[in-house]
């Protein structure tokens, strides 16, 4: 299965035998035929360094009775897995122990990443690929990873074609603002979730939950907004010491990641010609200009931060125009209490990640 040839769809998912990889491949075989056109066929093409780890997940995936194609891609085979993919998930790298920052991973996910990045551009189509980058730190290793694409590839607008998950953190928003709604006897009028943009970087303050721009946030104490906004920037270590040493979040973040490869499906089976999603991406292009004319406004609303989450548009070349108008219509509290720390924090974390 070199190639996504004759129309089919062809995942990549890049540490596949970790926590994250194997959930989100077990999401992929069992439910995306679902979202997919009768006609359209799925392959799902599963690569780790881990080459015990590779086979035993693609040989215990593919007894399921879908029609997604799997195949597992040994240590030496990356050439294969990555060619012709349409999308490559990379949930690759280390996770943290109790007692660590995201942070403390740079350096050794920096190495891995830049190696998945350099195989990258040497077997995908840079023009048609999306990448999409889990791994940690996210505010560091998109820039890492666009860095290294574009010296590897030659490829102008290689930035357009990566995006980092944040969507973790909307999920948890929802999540914990249903909770805080229910607690509050503010009876959810359905069982379907508010969404809650987040913007920003994956980390601590940078997470900044737009709550103002939800319908039950006014109904609720302005303790309790403030408790659910750390809970969502911190959400993080609450699964870190609940698995004390064994790992971060896998399953949450593996749904994370299913929801956001899904909504790509309508963009690469031609039924829509574009779609929004929040991400974390580059604003500036390898020449240092704004990659249009909605990035270079929102880049006078971040201190001129070349990498930010905010919502996108995304079509088959890439990223598209940014929305502005959720950072726009943020509340005073949340721009100087949320938005300014953001900032701070965010533009060490990118220097820290251009600096390697
Ligand atoms: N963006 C987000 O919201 C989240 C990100 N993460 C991050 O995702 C990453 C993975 O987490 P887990 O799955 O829990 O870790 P894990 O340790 O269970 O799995 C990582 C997998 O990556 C593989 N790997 C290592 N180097 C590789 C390479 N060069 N190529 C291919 N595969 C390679 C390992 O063999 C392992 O199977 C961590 O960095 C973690 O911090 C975790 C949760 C949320
Ligand atoms: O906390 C971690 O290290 C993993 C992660 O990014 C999250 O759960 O949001």
């Amino acid at each position: 299965m070199p190639h996504s040839t004759n129309g089919d769809i062809k995942i990549t998912v890049v540490g596949a035998g970790g926590g994250i990889g194997q959930s989100l491949s077990l999401l992929i075989k069992t439910q995306l035929t679902r979202e997919l056109p009768n006609h359209r066929q799925a392959l799902l093409a599963l690569y780790d360094v881990n080459d015990d780890a590779v086979r035993g997940v693609a040989a215990d995936l593919s007894h399921i009775d879908t029609a997604v194609t799997v195949v597992g891609y040994e240590k030496d085979k990356i050439g294969e897995a990555l060619g012709g993919a349409d999308i490559v998930l990379v949930p690759a790298g280390v996770p943290r122990k109790p007692g660590m920052a995201r942070e403390d991973l740079l350096v050794i996910n920096a190495k891995i990443v830049r190696g998945i990045g350099s195989s990258i551009a040497q077997y995908c189509d840079l023009n048609k690929v999306f990448i999409l980058l889990i791994s940690n730190p996210i505010n560091s290793l998109v820039p890492v990873l666009v860095k290294e694409l574009e010296s590897k590839s030659g490829n102008i607008r290689a930035e357009r074609r990566v995006l980092g998950i944040t969507k973790l953190d909307s999920v948890r928003a929802s999540a914990f603002l249903h909770d805080a709604a229910v607690e509050h006897g503010l009876k959810p009028k359905s069982n379907t979730l508010e969404d809650v943009t987040v913007v920003g970087g994956h980390s601590g303050e940078t997470i900044v939950p737009i709550f103002s721009q939800t319908a039950c946030c006014d109904a609720l104490p302005r303790d309790a907004l403030e408790a659910l906004i750390h809970r969502v920037q911190f959400g993080g270590d609450e699964v870190v010491k609940a698995k004390n040493g064994a790992g971060s979040a896998t399953l949450c973040m593996a749904h994370a990641a299913y929801t956001v490869a899904t909504s790509f499906i309508p963009l690469l089976t031609g039924q829509k010609r574009s779609i929004t999603g929040t991400f974390y991406i580059a604003l500036r292009d390898a020449q240092g200009q704004p990659i249009n004319n909605s990035a270079k406004r929102l880049l006078g609303m971040i201190n001129d931060l070349s990498y930010f989450a905010v919502p996108v548009e995304i079509t088959s070349q890439g990223v598209g125009e940014v929305d502005t108008s959720v950072v726009e219509r943020m509340t005073k509290y949340e721009r100087e209490r949320l938005l300014a720390p953001c900032l701070g924090k965010l533009g060490g974390s990118i220097k820290n990640g251009l600096s390697l």
